[in-house]
């Protein structure tokens, strides 16, 4: 006999934990089923356990900076208190007590397990059936991917899940990919001495971002000593002795670990989406500008394919709460999404790139300047890599992306992000007041520089 509640959320990432306690709070019956830990891969294995291991590489690296800058530095790299500081203060051993309790003390009941649609409007957990009156609410994330390599399968690599929990650094590793996982663990590990090579299909690294994002990224891992090796094509993979090794088409390369970071697959998989007239194996599920992708159904997250970032989980999940409770307010809009790979330079970027753009067939023009070419840039001196890239459509006046690339690159960004949402026109941001001597200072450079 099912149980009739409110609402069924599936999937505790940071949009459904969100969602769940909102609509709770807001007087719903809600039902929240998680089958892993409730915050999804963010907490635990993403987001924050690796950018408390970018802050360490990072205090490593300023460490170094130290000679002709500020006298002399003796650097010795310990893994041990960034082990234990994800292991005791992000993850707590990986156990979600607290996280759970923060919910159901929000009113929310919570069911461990596979949450499966087996109906419009019906969630069965186990043995469990739930009919919710209003709806049922996705946010079931995305797990790693691994490519059809010949011997993959068979050899112990790590993913980002098993590369958060690691308690001491190889000697040296094999990053398979290099989008924004496989360079952010590429540098983190790299600036705790181990020997890094990152491996990538593709023509450039962060393929993604802008060109000169991807160049300077790698100038900067190859004067740090990460081998950089794109448009390759591996053939093979295998482990013995201890040892992990690429077959590549003419050459092997070996380490003591290998990571693959290529890239994730959506929790599609046996969610019960035929029930509701949706594809299992399609790459994302088809949402609204209110979340919606079907009739009393709404997904928010990666699974939506609208940017695979927490901070997108999380307006969406605003959004989707805004809905299910029956409330106005203003569709999804895209046009303004941050994004921030965390290395150093940060690689911070909003809106289209300059191929998306003209692939839109948008009237644009480009400006760029260097950071170390800016007085701060100048005054910051070592570690001061970077740029600021402007994409402005010129029927319009206004910025339509932007990247800051350098030192807090994600800081400044700021700025970028609200010109490119409030659609600021390049005008208007010619006549503002830039702090001197600050990295935001490029901008006006940038816009100086703008030309077709
Ligand atoms: C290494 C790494 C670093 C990252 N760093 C950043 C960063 O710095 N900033 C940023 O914005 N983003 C970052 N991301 C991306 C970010 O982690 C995700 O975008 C974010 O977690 C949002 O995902 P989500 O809300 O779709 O759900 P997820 O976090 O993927 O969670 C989905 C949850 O649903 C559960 N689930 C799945 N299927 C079912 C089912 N059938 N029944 C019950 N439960 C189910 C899963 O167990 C999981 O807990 C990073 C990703 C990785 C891999
Ligand atoms: N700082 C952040 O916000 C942050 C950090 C990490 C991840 N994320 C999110 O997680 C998502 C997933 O990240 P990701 O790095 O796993 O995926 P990705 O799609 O960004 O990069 C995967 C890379 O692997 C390469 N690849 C695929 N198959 C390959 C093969 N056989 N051999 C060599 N290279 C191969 C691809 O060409 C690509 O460059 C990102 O898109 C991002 O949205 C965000």
């Amino acid at each position: 006999m099912a149980e009739e509640v409110d609402v069924v959320v599936i999937g505790l990432g940071p949009g459904g934990e969100d969602a769940a306690g909102r609509l709770a709070e807001a007087g719903l019956s809600v039902v929240a089923v998680e089958s892993r830990l409730v915050g999804g891969e963010c907490p635990y294995y993403a987001c924050v356990p690796t950018k408390m291991m970018v802050r360490a590489a990072g205090l490593l690296a300023d460490g170094r900076r130290v000679p002709g800058m500020a006298g002399e530095s003796t650097i010795g790299p310990d893994w041990a208190p960034v082990a234990a500081r994800i292991r005791d203060e992000a993850t707590d051993s990986w156990d979600d007590k607290a996280a759970a309790d923060r919910l159901t003390g929000k009113g929310v009941r919570l069911v461990r397990g596979h949450g499966r649609i087996t109906a419009p409007r019906e969630v069965t957990v186990d043995d469990r059936t739930f009919r919710a009156r209003r709806g049922v609410l996705l946010n079931t994330g995305t797990s790693p991917a691994a490519p059809p390599i010949d011997g993959l399968d068979a050899v112990p690599y790590w993913t980002n899940r098993e590369a958060v929990q690691a308690t001491e650094v190889p000697r040296s590793l094999l990053v398979l990919g290099g989008g924004v996982v496989g360079v952010e663990m590429a540098q983190i590990f790299s600036r705790f001495d181990s020997r890094v090579t990152v491996v990538e299909a593709g023509d450039r690294l962060v393929v993604n971002e802008e060109p000169e994002s991807s160049d300077l990224l790698r100038t900067v891992f190859e004067r740090e000593g990460i081998g950089v090796r794109t448009g390759v094509k591996v053939t093979g993979a295998s482990h013995e002795g201890g040892e992990f090794t690429l077959h590549l088409e003419d050459e092997a390369l070996t380490a003591d670990r290998l990571l693959v970071a290529t890239g994730r697959r959506p929790n599609l998989k046996g969610l019960g989406l035929d029930a509701v007239g949706l594809d299992e194996n399609a790459r994302q599920i088809p949402v609204d500008g209110n979340m919606r992708a079907a009739d009393g159904l709404w997904a928010v997250g990666d699974i939506t394919g609208k940017g695979a970032f927490t901070h997108v989980s999380m307006y969406q999940a605003s959004i989707a709460v805004r809905d299910i409770l029956g409330e106005e307010g203003p569709p999804a809009a895209y046009r303004a999404v941050p994004r921030v790979t965390f290395t150093d330079p940060e690689i911070a970027s909003v809106g289209l790139t300059e191929a998306q753009a003209r692939d839109q067939n948008l009237p644009i023009r480009t400006g760029t300047a260097q950071i170390p070419d800016s007085a701060r840039g100048w005054i910051h001196k070592t570690g001061n890599d970077g740029f600021i890239k402007l994409v402005e459509n010129t029927e319009w006046g206004v910025l339509v992306g932007a990247t800051a690339a350098g030192p807090s690159g994600g800081e400044i960004l700021g700025a970028l992000a609200v010109a490119v949402h409030t659609e600021a026109t390049t005008t208007a941001l010619r006549e503002m007041i830039y702090a001197y001597p600050t990295f935001h200072r490029a901008i006006e450079p940038a816009l100086t520089n703008l030309t077709t």
